[in-house]
């Protein structure tokens, strides 16, 4: 179901604003432009349906921000906009659980608003750990998580985080305390750094400001950044989301790189890191694949290249589909490549066959069009060869199947019994 922001705003033009910004994140704003009628919206609705609310401070019947205090008191993550921002406003604004809050100042401003409300829906999957033995410090930062939408974790010894990030993989953010007491921390980072790549994890140390020394030493241990207590909480918030979304963005990149553009496949740079990391175990039964459409090039030539697009990305899903267990890429072109780990050579040419004959019964629709396909396969079975060797000769089957005519399996396979 669609989320809902709930706008509370009284100012036209920021109303205007809000709400492009609103549905640009495919949400759904839900409106009020008084305190009265937010409560009057609001009594009718379940705040699981709202991702977050976005309260103006000075609201005609709510000059001194009661309309935030109704907002966090429904438990809605709440956003606070403002015209003006002196000293006493700032204090009054971050004294109330506010995830944050943004000066109607500039248009500028709002980006940072739209960047809030996308983090607020990707944080719900996100874990991040406070590791730090004093208890009332921890609560503290791990709330002013929550309010960020973070699946929060806490603990108070480097013993207990290491159980902690075995157990939970969705955690991307550690925060580890100067105080710990079971490892010095700056070891404890280099020990963490070693077991998680920067990419994977981040790390940001955490101390007060007595050591001034202590912010080098977490960094050249492996800590991607350093907050000095007592923290201000904008900076805080900051620091937080640079860490998330520089690993976000280095996630996206890897994911790009690894994926075939026109069907979502992964690619053949991917599909070699994937299938040899597999061989490291050495898998008793192994097979493999080559997959190739035939006459594609006629698809193309008499429908048009968006019908062979069309052709490529349906055979893809399908292959998706039938074989969420097997390694599979786009190696380009017209031909698909499939890894089959801890396969009998009887089951990997059952397997083969069916998708064959999948292929060849479903015909791709294409608009008003109705697109046959079919598929030459060489599939080797021979799982003593190395992972070169089995391509070239699955290159080799595939190369018969289309000399004895094509839509059909040619395999190595001796005993199939
Ligand atoms: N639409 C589309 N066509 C592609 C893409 N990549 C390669 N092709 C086309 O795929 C066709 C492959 O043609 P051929 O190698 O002659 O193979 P074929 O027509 O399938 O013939 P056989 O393999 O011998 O059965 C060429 O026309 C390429 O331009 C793509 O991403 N999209």
């Amino acid at each position: 179901m669609q989320q809902k922001v709930l706008i509370i705003e009284d100012s036209a033009s920021t109303i205007s604003l809000l709400t492009k910004l609103v549905e640009m994140a495919q949400l759904k704003p839900v409106l009020a432009t008084s305190l009265t009628a937010a409560k009057h919206i609001f009594i009718h609705s379940d705040p699981e349906d709202y991702l977050c609310a976005i309260v103006d401070y000075d609201l005609p019947d709510a000059p001194n921000g009661e309309a935030i205090d109704f907002a966090v008191k429904s438990y809605l993550p709440t956003i606070v906009t403002t015209a003006r921002l002196d000293e006493d406003i700032r204090k009054a604004v971050l004294s109330r659980d506010v995830v944050d809050y943004i000066p109607k100042e500039n248009a500028q401003i709002f980006d940072y608003l739209m960047r809030l409300i996308g983090r607020l829906e990707k944080n719900k999957t996100t874990g991040v750990l406070v590791i730090n033995p004093k208890r009332n410090e921890r609560s503290a930062m791990a709330a002013l998580l929550r309010r960020h939408n973070f699946i929060t974790y806490e603990c108070a010894t480097a013993a207990q985080a290491e159980t902690l990030l075995d157990e939970h993989s969705h955690i991307k953010l550690v925060f580890v305390d100067s105080d710990i007491q079971d490892k010095p921390p700056t070891q404890f980072v280099a020990w963490l750094r070693k077991q998680y790549s920067k990419e994977d994890l981040a790390i940001i140390g955490i101390a007060n400001d007595r050591n001034n020394l202590l912010s080098a030493r977490f960094i050249k241990s492996g800590a991607n950044d350093f907050v000095r207590k007592p923290y201000h909480l904008e900076e805080f918030l900051c620091r937080v989301n640079q860490n998330i979304e520089l690993l976000e963005n280095v996630e996206t990149i890897r994911r790009t790189a690894n994926t075939d553009y026109l069907t979502g496949l992964p690619n053949r740079r991917h599909f070699f890191y994937t299938v040899n990391k597999m061989q490291r175990n050495q898998p008793a039964n192994q097979a493999l694949a080559l997959l190739d459409l035939d006459f594609f090039k006629a698809i193309n030539d008499t429908h048009g290249h968006d019908a062979g697009d069309e052709v490529l990305k349906v055979v893809a899903n399908r292959l998706a589909v039938m074989c969420a267990d097997v390694i599979i890429a786009r190696f380009g072109g017209e031909e698909f490549c499939l890894y089959l780990p801890d396969t009998t050579p009887h089951n990997a040419v059952s397997r083969l066959k069916d998708i064959r004959h999948n292929i060849s019964e479903h015909p791709v629709k294409f608009g008003e069009l109705t697109l046959n396909v079919t598929v030459s396969i060489g599939l080797t079975t021979r799982s003593d060869h190395n992972i070169q060797a089995m391509l070239t000769t699955a290159d080799k089957l595939l190369y018969q199947a289309k000399h004895n005519g094509r839509n059909r399996v040619e395999h190595d396979a001796t005993n199939l019994n």
